[in-house]
């Protein structure tokens, strides 16, 4: 269980993450099985001498520039190539209406610039995405404004944010999807559990259902009703899972048993998207092998991701022999489709090598994949984890 815990944050994602921070002031140790932040407060972050690199991480970029909005100084914060083409408007809009002053590249493109204002002023904000990383920057600059904030979220997105919020005593009134919050008192430290990451998990659960007598114990992973879309999806499909709740003082927890099954065809879309927007990939790897037509609708936000994740996931799949077709929201996936062999590639995409790399565990024949080193954004101990399950 430590162990798993440790996987994760080793993930390039949380070494930038932590990166970042060190170099705002704040001190962090990383230890065997945790992380020691030694929190004193937004107002202690001090203004860093070189550029932010948040590496591949949207979600680090987005959430940093609504901390960073608050502060009296100046920021720079950019990432890789694919973080410098995912929009960035969608989070300064709404911070400059909060005051504060951001400068990107032409089309709303990092590198940008933040010229935090201490005053910052709150907002009425109807999010045009849904989107828990728009959500979460404007929380983070709405806990430093001086008047109230109110977001009114276009689906209900991930609510990690809120949750840690008031585990460290902050306060934010939750209705539906409309979420308000004022100047926070000072929060206070806590002992956070960080659960299994359900959308590494995702991955087993998928090659489980697929690769024939198999059957695969998956142990406290994070089951937050806001991401346990890939369980609703994989139960209507027919899948064999099994779910025993764990005790938990934060988020909700529990272990998963898959074993093979067949399944059949279905749709997804509305609501459903933003709880299972990052597992599509995989998901559609799961529909190639499904008795029926799987159609994805309404999920054009897959387009923005680290690859545009319509094209790459239709793509790749079609080089291993499958039946998808690429829509402008979403995917036509008709199956089942026996997958042979092939040269696919990550595209630099840990998502979409994870996926493929499952493919290749139900292929005909090897599948080769180009730039797997991606993967070890969320997931740097993927490979050892796949082949001990295959012995
Ligand atoms: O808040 C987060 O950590 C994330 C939110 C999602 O992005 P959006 O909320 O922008 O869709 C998700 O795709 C991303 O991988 C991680
Ligand atoms: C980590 C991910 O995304 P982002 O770069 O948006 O944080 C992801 O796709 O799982």
């Amino acid at each position: 269980m430590k162990q798993r815990f440790v996987i994760f944050l080793k993930g390039d994602d949380c070494l930038s993450t932590i990166a970042v921070f060190r170099q705002l002031g704040v001190a962090i140790e990383l230890e065997a099985d945790c992380v020691r932040v030694h929190g004193q407060g937004i107002a202690a972050l001090r203004q860093a001498t070189d550029i932010l690199d948040v590496g591949n991480s949207g979600t680090t970029i987005r959430l940093m520039m609504g901390i960073l909005a608050g502060r009296p100084f100046t920021s720079r914060l950019t990432g890789d190539l694919s973080i410098q083409k995912r929009p960035m408007n969608r989070v300064i809009a709404p911070l400059t209406l909060m005051q504060a002053t951001l400068k990107a590249q032409p089309g709303g493109l990092a590198p940008v610039e933040v010229n935090g204002h201490s005053q910052l002023r709150g907002i009425h904000y109807d999010m045009p995405v849904a989107s828990a990383q728009v959500k979460s920057a404007i929380l983070f600059a709405g806990m430093q404004s001086e008047t109230e904030t109110t977001v009114v979220e276009k689906e209900k997105s991930r609510d990690h944010t809120e949750r840690m919020l008031q585990q460290f005593g902050g306060e934010i009134a939750i209705d539906g999807l409309t979420l308000t919050l004022k100047k926070q008192p000072e929060l206070q430290g806590q002992d956070v559990y960080v659960p299994g990451d359900i959308s590494s998990a995702a991955f087993f659960l998928v090659a489980a259902s697929l690769v024939a007598n198999s059957q695969v114990r998956l142990t406290n992973v994070g089951v937050n009703p806001t991401r346990t879309g890939i369980l609703e999806v994989l139960a209507q499909m027919g899948a064999n899972i099994t779910q025993t709740a764990n005790k938990t003082t934060g988020e909700p927890m529990a272990d998963l048993t898959v074993s093979t099954a067949k399944l059949t065809a279905t749709e997804i879309g509305g609501s459903l998207i933003p709880r299972l927007i990052d597992e599509l990939p995989i998901i559609a790897l799961l529909a190639t092998q499904a008795t029926g037509t799987t159609v994805i609708k309404n999920a054009e936000e897959l387009k923005v991701k680290e690859t545009n994740r319509i094209d790459t996931v239709a793509t790749e799949l079609q080089t291993l022999g499958a039946d998808i077709i690429p829509t402008a929201d979403g995917l036509i996936i008709n199956g089942p489709t026996p997958l042979h062999g092939g040269l696919v590639s990550s595209h630099g995409d840990h998502r979409i090598g994870m996926m493929l790399a499952v493919a290749g565990l139900i292929a005909s024949e090897p599948v080769e994949l180009a730039d797997a080193a991606a993967i070890t954004v969320s997931y740097p101990t993927f490979f050892e984890d796949i082949a001990e399950l295959a012995k």
